[in-house]
């Protein structure tokens, strides 16, 4: 596997920051011995910022993803996530960590099939009581009203979702992701499946309704245009 480099119009630091929701210092990782790390480049986000992480297959994306998760865990540097060094943690406390704090858009939306479109997104908060706590006013109230602006028509709500299009699913995955206002929405490739129309307006929608719950939004993408709606672009890639 050839040497990542990465370019990153991020400050590396910044002291001023009101409440620091990530920051990745020298971080590197190796998914196997035989082959040189991946290393990424310093990022600082603050609470409410997002951030547009591209770059070509191999660069890294879907690693930094699950480091940022806590499914894996960095060979050297820090990863620090709402003040915490997730190395610190054990795989359990990650994981709790994981559903307090953070919402999950999967490329394949990992939706669960035998749960109605309700019951995938009111999934957060049976799982967390911080995320119940935080839904506004009830989870099932936060929940329709997430569907509602999403445009998931009422007749769906009740359905097993593996009963809605591609498209519907997606949305489905970006409430469920939203519910109870996690600090963190990670969303991997969330755009895929969708036309160009659809995708702008997912997005828009997106971007919106984490600013209403003041969440961060990490969001890959290999679509260099859809770059420019985000706060802070980062590039990772893949030296010859
Ligand atoms: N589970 C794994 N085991 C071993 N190597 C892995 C594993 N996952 C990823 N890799 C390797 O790590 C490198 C980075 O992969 P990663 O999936 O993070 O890249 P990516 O930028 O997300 O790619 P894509 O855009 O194709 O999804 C690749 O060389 C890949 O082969």
């Amino acid at each position: 596997m050839p040497d990542m480099t990465s370019k990153t119009d991020l400050p590396a630091d910044s002291s001023t920051a009101p409440r620091q929701a990530l920051r990745i210092c020298n971080l590197s990782f190796r998914w196997d011995a035989t082959q040189p790390p991946l290393s990424y480049p310093d990022i600082t986000l603050n609470t409410g910022e997002h951030l547009f992480l591209r770059g070509p297959s191999g660069s890294g994306k879907s690693t930094l993803l699950s480091m940022l998760s806590g499914l894996i865990v960095p060979d050297s540097g820090t990863l620090t996530l709402l003040g915490k060094e997730l190395a610190n943690l054990t795989s359990g406390q990650r994981d709790r960590f994981r559903a307090d704090h953070m919402g999950v858009i999967f490329q394949q939306f990992n939706l669960v099939p035998y749960l109605t479109t309700l019951g995938n997104v009111m999934l957060p908060c049976r799982l967390s009581e911080q995320r119940r706590s935080q839904a506004m006013p009830t989870p099932q109230q936060e929940a329709e009203s997430l569907l509602t602006a999403l445009g998931i028509p009422q007749s769906h709500w009740h359905r097993r979702v593996t009963g809605l299009s591609v498209g519907q699913q997606q949305r489905v995955a970006a409430a469920r992701a939203l519910t109870g206002a996690p600090e963190l929405i990670l969303a991997d490739e969330p755009t895929s499946a969708l036309d160009s129309d659809n995708r702008d307006r997912f997005i828009a929608l997106l971007l919106e309704l984490a600013a209403e719950k003041h969440s961060s939004v990490i969001f890959v993408s290999h679509d260099q245009s859809l770059a420019q709606r985000f706060d802070h672009r980062i590039t990772l890639e893949v030296a010859p």
